[in-house]
């Protein structure tokens, strides 16, 4: 493990959260690190919802929204109507990106899409390492790990997900959990240049219990550290690492103020157009041309 820090984890924000119990570890302040000098980054992980009338719904309000053109802006689509979305959705705006691909790459999979089929179709990035996919599909650090490397070198960016549960938080094993998912990718990917990391914990999603500005902070601090003692600073003064959880248009000018927050990675306010857009604009100065 890394250096040690206290935890602080009062303060959610919606009024039925149930708050992260307060613990404390015998960690000692991170060194300072530098934020990202990459673009701030905002991604859509509409997850598995949506029909034809309101994916049709959604890309015609996402394309009459204004989105600042220093902001780095990916929507995720289920896979059946990515063909629809590419089609419709402004390009100057959006990227598209798949939730999931397979681990290696063509051949008798049956029921899975590549990496080198997403490239092939011009879907430039892909989820990978969702707490959805490690709970409810069983994949494991060292699975993510093998498909975040097989997808770059297929040409796709990755965006890797990691985050710890309440249990795991609360029992003080997070700083472990987080460090176990950081090395199997450290240990697999060698260009970290299409790579942005996506903390998401994994009671702040689709819970209502967002993150407090300062536990996401101190966890991306605590993230970007990690990689800069395994990787450099070369690859930690690009590399984005967003988060995840419960943003919505309400929250996320507080959390986009935090230094070490690059981004965020939306599932249900992303849904909504005028949601999605206002969090896209969350990024103030930290929008770069
Ligand atoms: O899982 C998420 C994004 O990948 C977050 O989902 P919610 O924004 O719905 O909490």
């Amino acid at each position: 493990m890394l250096a040690k820090r206290s935890l602080r984890t009062a303060g959610c924000r919606s009024s039925n959260a149930v708050a992260p119990a307060r613990l404390t570890t015998s960690r000692r302040p991170l060194d300072v690190v530098c934020a990202s000098n990459a673009k701030f980054f905002v991604g859509g992980n509409w997850k598995c919802n949506g029909s034809v009338a309101s994916v049709r719904t959604l890309v015609d309000e996402l394309n009459s929204g204004s989105v600042p053109s220093g902001v780095e802006v990916v929507c995720a689509p289920p896979f059946i109507y990515i063909d629809y979305v590419m089609q419709h959705l402004d390009k100057d705006k959006y990227q598209l990106s798949a939730q999931n691909c397979w681990i290696s790459g063509n051949g008798a999979y049956t029921g899975e899409v590549s990496a080198e089929q997403l490239h092939d179709f011009g879907v430039p990035w892909v989820i990978l390492g969702h707490s959805e996919r490690r709970s409810l599909c069983g994949e494991s650090n060292a699975t993510v790990a093998k498909k975040t490397a097989h997808a770059l070198a297929a040409g796709l960016g990755v965006i890797a997900c990691v985050g710890e549960t309440l249990d795991q938080r609360n029992s003080g094993s997070m700083f472990q959990v987080l460090d176990g998912q950081m090395q199997a990718l450290v240990d697999e990917v060698k260009d970290w240049s299409k790579v942005v990391i996506a903390y998401e914990p994994v009671w702040a999603i689709g819970t209502g219990v967002v993150a407090t500005p300062e536990q996401a902070q101190e966890v991306h601090a605590y993230l970007r550290q990690f990689c800069q003692s395994k990787l450099g600073f070369g690859v930690t003064d690009t590399l984005r690492i967003i988060y995840g959880g419960s943003v919505n248009d309400a929250n996320c000018k507080e959390l986009a103020l935090m230094e070490d927050i690059d981004g965020f990675l939306v599932g249900g306010a992303s849904l909504k157009g005028s949601s999605f857009v206002t969090i896209c604009n969350a990024a103030g100065p930290k929008a770069r041309r």
